[in-house]
């Protein structure tokens, strides 16, 4: 009989914010930048908050660190949106149940973690917390053991992984390699007829700049209805867009079921950035409401609820295609046949340069060379935390 190695033991979890832009939350950006202004939102039926997302407060939260120590001195950390209120939820909350437990223990923490929260979590913040604690164990998992994390996920199924850039101009990013480029969908439902002339004209033009086989998509943020979304799909047919991306809230199942079945042949719907859980995602996959899903792995419940969420999407033979989160999610897209091609966020203010998506917290953040990237194999997620970036822990336990 073998017995089992005893790891060494979680002795510290901390949780700390960041009192700078940029970092985990990659909307916490100075004035001007592309990703924050004239973009169609929820909130564009007000007009005092059409102008800018950060008048609605999309940069409210701030980033979340955590970090994982174990008894022999190690640390993992990650990085998540989520700030103070996610700070206190690990501190006050969670904490309880990863320290002093063996540093491998993830699938019982992370069910504990999950249960101990119903009550007030489930989705949103408490998951983003949650996913910050999954992922600095996963972070110190591959440290204590001496492999990347996507060795542990089984290791990669290819060389190298391509992406696809989300950003104001997808002509750039053809330039710089991407196989494809997102634009974020600029006029909402209430801007009405002009604004959806706007919105097809802009993709027309989008078109016109790039190459046939060059992907184009568009990101709706949550922004449409049914009816909106069909007529600016049909308008955009023959424009060679793959896919429109978040039409509607998330949790209007019904409306992404019926919104898929209306859209033009050979156009995909896709959703799921803001869902989180396996029973979320099941429900996008049973209803028929996605044919690529999209998973943050820093908001969906981490990397342990994010195989679970694959697999599902697997056996529905559908894609996973992760929303952003940089290194967390390409250790991750590499190992699975099902992840084909990864995002990669523009975050330069004019989307005209490669900067790392997660700049300037993270040091040795990979970004993507001619589209194309080979992770390397620095134990766990390879990344190292920014000593100029001031941490704050302001509910330490
Ligand atoms: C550009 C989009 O509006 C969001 O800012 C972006 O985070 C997200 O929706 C995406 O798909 O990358
Ligand atoms: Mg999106």
């Amino acid at each position: 009989m073998t017995l089992r190695t005893h790891p060494p033991r979680i002795r510290h979890l901390r949780a700390y914010t960041v009192d700078a832009p940029g970092g985990g939350d990659y909307h916490d950006q100075p004035t001007g930048h592309w990703i924050d202004d004239q973009i169609a939102t929820p909130m564009a039926v007000y007009p005092e908050y059409r102008a800018s997302r950060q008048s609605f407060g999309l940069n409210v939260l701030g980033s979340l660190v955590v970090e994982a120590e174990a008894d022999d001195g190690t640390v993992g950390f990650a990085v998540t949106t989520g700030g103070e209120p996610a700070a206190w939820i690990v501190e006050r909350h969670l904490a309880r149940f990863v320290e002093s437990v063996p540093a491998t223990d993830l699938e019982r923490l992370w069910d504990q973690m999950f249960r101990a929260t119903l009550f007030y979590g489930r989705k949103g913040l408490v998951l983003n917390a949650i996913s910050g604690v999954d992922l600095a164990l996963w972070d110190l998992m591959g440290k204590l053991r001496g492999q990347p994390v996507y060795e542990l996920l089984g290791g990669p199924v290819r060389d190298e992984q391509v992406f696809y850039a989300t950003s104001a101009r997808p002509d750039l990013a053809e330039g710089m390699g991407f196989i494809g480029g997102k634009m974020p969908l600029q006029h909402a439902p209430v801007e009405g007829e002009a604004g959806l002339r706007a919105n097809i004209e802009q993709m027309r033009t989008m078109r016109e700049r790039v190459g046939d086989d060059f992907f184009l998509a568009y990101d709706c943020w949550m922004s449409l209805d049914v009816p909106y979304a069909l007529r600016l799909a049909h308008g955009l047919d023959g424009l060679g867009v793959r896919w429109v991306e978040e039409a509607l809230p998330p949790d209007d199942y019904w409306g992404y079921a019926e919104l898929r079945r209306g859209l033009p042949p050979g156009m995909l719907c896709t959703t799921g950035e803001h869902e989180a859980g396996r029973l979320g995602f099941r429900m996008l996959l049973e209803m028929g409401c996605a044919d690529i899903i999209q998973p943050d792995v820093g908001w969906c419940g981490g990397l342990t609820e994010l195989m679970k969420i694959s697999a599902l999407a697997d056996a529905h033979g559908k894609l996973v295609v992760p929303h952003g989160s940089s290194v967390y999610s390409y250790h991750f897209v590499i190992t699975r046949h099902n992840s084909p091609f990864a995002e990669f966020l523009m975050m330069a203010p004019d989307a005209d340069a490669v900067v790392p998506m997660f700049s300037p917290l993270l040091l040795d953040e990979p970004v993507p060379e001619n589209g194309r990237l080979t992770l390397p194999d620095t134990p766990g997620f390879g990344v190292r935390l920014n000593p100029e970036c001031a941490l704050r822990r302001p509910f330490a336990h």
